[in-house]
């Protein structure tokens, strides 16, 4: 069912505790990729302007419940304020009565950011103490952490039970743009599931098999697939456990009339390295002491056969280990068929592929790319977000 959002409520003068997932890359105390902060801006914006008192809360790396220093958020609030042009004020604790206090002083349009969320057992735990306490602080609690909304915790999930529970801006358009592709898509719907091991993506190729059109794979997972056709793949990523699955996903495909692409060419190297020796090889001849590290330039070009033709795309993860410069061929030609496919609806879910599309500079090219990995994965997977279910319906 539909959730509500902030704009269904009446913000004027409340006291707003935002969840947001200012989960950013850091070094040296820095902030290196503010994509997740700048994706919070729509929902922060309007309820500065709407005049509500603004409480921000975010978890920042897996402290453990402890205090760790490089763990702060004090570097993602000054970016917040940069990218905002007004001051955010940081509070030293997401809780309790110094931060009540700092509450207490604060004016309609003010924007205050609590410390880390995960400094204290309870948030992980979803421990209804913690949820109770960061419900106490406001009027109203908003969603806008996609990112996390698979994790049911006590700042995302818990406080929900206590206070008016609503959706963000992002929230809702990755729940649209995600959610409207895999129940409604414009056909043909073509899915590409990438990345390491089968292992993560079960749950998705299942989910996938249900939905789409064409299911193309690629990455290391894919080696398992090849196997399970009879290949050899010479020392390629290989689940043995999961040849027979492999087997079943492909027997299931055809049973629904789902075309299923596999590589045919494969990028292969002498050994897992940055400037192995590699050559190119048809998918039946990998020699026995090479591996496959990229998919080959034919599969390049039947991928984007398929992506051409397709009218809605959502991918999740590399081709190849896109890492190495070698082999990121396989991942940049997929990034660039979506890229070229301006008629069509094209999702990135978030992790390496979103990563890879940053590296390659075609992120403006894409319809949506989600700001969440595993809560992307997780939707894909037709699973229920807690983050997601805790809110008030329509
Ligand atoms: N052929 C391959 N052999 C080994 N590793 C691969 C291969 N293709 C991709 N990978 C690796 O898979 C990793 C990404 O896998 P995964 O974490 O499952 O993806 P995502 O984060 O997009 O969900 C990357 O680090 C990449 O180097
Ligand atoms: O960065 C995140 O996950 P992601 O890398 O899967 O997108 C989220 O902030 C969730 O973090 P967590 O996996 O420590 O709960």
């Amino acid at each position: 069912m539909a959730k509500k959002s902030v704009k269904d409520v009446d913000v004027k003068g409340k006291r707003v505790f935002v969840r947001v997932d200012f989960n950013v890359p850091m070094k040296d105390g820095q902030v290196t990729d503010d994509t997740r902060i700048r994706a919070a801006l729509p929902t922060i914006q309007y309820l500065i302007e709407q005049g509500a008192k603004v409480i921000l809360a975010s978890h920042l790396g897996r402290p453990k419940g402890q205090v760790v220093e490089e763990m702060r958020l004090t570097a993602a609030g000054n970016r917040l304020s940069e990218l905002l042009g007004k001051p955010v004020r940081k509070a030293d604790e997401a809780y309790g009565e110094s931060v009540k206090a700092e509450i207490a002083k604060m004016e309609s349009g003010d924007v205050l950011l609590l410390e880390n969320v995960r400094f204290y057992p309870g948030e992980t735990k979803n421990d209804p103490e913690l949820a109770k306490a960061f419900a106490e602080l406001a009027d109203l609690f908003v969603n806008d952490a996609f990112g996390s909304a698979h994790r049911a915790h006590a700042s995302t999930e818990g406080i929900a039970h206590y206070l008016p529970a609503v959706s963000g801006f992002l929230m809702e358009k990755e729940l649209n743009v995600l959610g409207g592709a895999l129940e409604n898509p414009k056909r043909p719907f073509t899915a590409i599931i990438g990345g390491a091991k089968v292992k993560d993506k079960i749950g998705v190729i299942e989910n996938l098999l249900e939905k789409v059109d064409n299911l193309i794979i690629g990455g290391g997972l894919a080696y398992t697939f090849v196997k399970a056709q009879g290949y050899e793949i010479g020392q390629s990523l290989l689940e043995e456990d999961k040849i027979e699955l492999a087997k079943q996903f492909m027997e299931k495909a055809k049973a629904k009339g789902v075309n299923f692409y596999m590589p045919i060419d494969a990028v292969v190297a002498k050994e897992f390295a940055e400037n192995a020796e590699s050559k190119v090889v048809d998918i039946k001849e990998i020699p026995a002491d090479w591996q496959a590290l990229d998919i080959g330039p034919k599969t390049e070009e039947l991928y984007r056969d398929v992506v051409q033709k397709s009218a809605t795309v959502i991918w999740n993860g590399p081709m190849g280990v896109f890492e190495f410069d070698k082999f990121a061929h396989g991942t940049k030609a997929v990034a660039e068929s979506l890229a070229e496919a301006t008629d069509a609806i094209t999702i990135i879910g978030g992790g390496d592929s979103a990563a890879a599309v940053e590296k390659f500079h075609l992120a403006e090219k894409m319809t949506h790319i989600s700001t969440g990995g595993g809560a992307s994965l997780e939707f894909m997977e037709g699973k229920v977000l807690p983050g997601v279910a805790a809110l008030n319906d329509k």
